[in-house]
């Protein structure tokens, strides 16, 4: 994942339509690492899949199409169940875990209002049960590793007339997408089927609002190209990225927990849990509460899109009865990460700038313990090595960043 914690938000521009796949090319083009995408989907199905991408034009525009090969025969039928399971055992990254499970939830209760079955029940079909794991937790993977901290759409286009398939001639949207859609805004866009239900539950699941481009800077752009070659307009799908050079204030959310009864050998685990699931900061505060009962606050700060997992940990790893949240403004510096070199190994030192002056230097603590233990010399004086080194590298606080 790119080191810095610079918040990066993707729009998607689903005007054409919106497919898994589409999405998938998109992100990749954006430069989203091929290798990250097909470790996270050969972690949840392992060997079962190939993802390569070619370069091709959709009327005349070059385009980043992602191929999804399945690479074993006879692929069981995979119930949302056994998914669930999957994505849960695979060991991925927290955040890409949970999004490709919201994505899934998302698609199988669309899939069981559809055919009038339970959500538990809905079947994934054969080569199409590998396709969607490779589509959704791939899109999953590769916004992780662009860094995307928040995501929004535009309306999407979602074809019109009929399409053939499992369940014979299918009006368009077809009924998996319209449930999706409840709530979007959407248009026909074109004749055939524009946006699939797949792509429309990582739409739906992902972006927060349907809006037009937010102002921003722009740092990358993708653009991915759906199976077929229209000549009246681009099958495709575009991923625009900004980043906020100028750290603006941004959005984030407090959960808050009084908690009087928790074995207190346990609290280091819970901090600890937090952070590895997506909190920005997570602390406890000594406090006394009602019957003069000594007792801590839990506080967790993250980004909005991160509170219903947070808050599900909360629950299940303390004895909270309740969690409370409120929204906070976050004015965060620019920051970057510069290794610097001292006697016996080197030693990463975060900068913090603000209006193009440098206004922070600090050694990473973690690496300059780690270094103080491996070469056997006490953390003091590495620590100060390694401001000094920092200083004389010209990251001083007041010179310009
Ligand atoms: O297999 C099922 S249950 C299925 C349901 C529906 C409904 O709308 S219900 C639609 N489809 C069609 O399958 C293909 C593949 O979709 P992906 O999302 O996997 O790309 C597509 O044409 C759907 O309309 C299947
Ligand atoms: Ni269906």
């Amino acid at each position: 994942m790119n080191g810095s914690d610079t918040a990066r938000h993707a729009w998607i521009d689903a005007s054409a339509g919106v497919a898994g796949d589409m999405l998938l090319g998109a992100l990749l083009d954006a430069g989203a690492a091929l290798a990250s995408v097909r470790a996270a989907v050969d972690a949840v199905v392992p060997g079962a899949v190939l993802i390569t991408t070619t370069e091709v034009t959709r009327a005349g525009l070059r385009a980043r199409k992602a191929h999804v090969q399945v690479q074993v025969t006879d692929p069981p039928h995979r119930t949302w169940a056994s998914i669930r399971t999957m994505l849960g055992a695979a060991g991925l990254p927290p955040p890409v875990r949970d999004r490709a499970t919201a994505v899934f939830a998302r698609l199988a209760e669309a899939e069981a209002r559809v055919h009038g079955v339970p959500a538990e029940r809905v079947h994934f079909h054969e080569a199409g049960a590998l396709d969607a794991i490779a589509d959704v937790v791939g899109v999953c993977a590769a916004l992780h590793d662009l860094g995307v901290t928040s995501i929004s759409a535009s309306p999407v286009a979602v074809g019109s007339g009929h399409v053939r398939g499992a369940h014979g001639l299918l009006p368009v949207p077809v009924p998996a997408v319209t449930e999706l859609a409840l709530g979007w805004r959407v248009l026909a866009g074109g004749p055939g089927e524009l946006a699939t239900p797949t792509g429309m539950a990582l739409l739906r699941t992902l972006a927060t609002s349907c809006e037009d481009l937010p102002a921003t800077t722009l740092t990358a752009a993708g653009v991915g190209a759906g199976g077929r070659d229209r000549p009246d307009r681009a099958n495709v799908v575009r991923v625009l990225i900004g980043t906020d050079e100028t750290a603006a204030p941004h959005d984030a959310l407090l959960l808050e927990a009084n908690v009087d009864d928790l074995d207190p050998r346990l609290w280091p685990g819970v901090l600890a849990g937090l952070l590895d699931n997506g909190a920005d900061d997570a602390w406890l505060v000594p406090i006394l509460m009602k019957k003069g009962r000594p007792a801590h606050t839990l506080g967790v700060l993250c980004a909005p899109d991160r509170a219903p997992a947070l808050r599900t940990f909360i629950f299940e790893h303390t004895s909270t009865l309740g969690v409370r949240e409120s929204p906070r403004r976050k004015t965060p510096l620019d920051r970057c990460f510069v290794p610097v070199a001292v006697a016996g190994g080197q030693v990463s030192v975060k900068v913090g700038s603000h209006a193009g002056t440098i206004v922070q230097v600090m050694p990473e603590f973690e690496d300059v313990a780690a270094l103080a233990r491996r070469l056997g010399r006490p953390e003091r004086l590495l620590l100060l090595e390694a401001q000094a080194a920092a200083a004389a590298a010209g990251l001083l606080p007041g010179a310009p960043a």
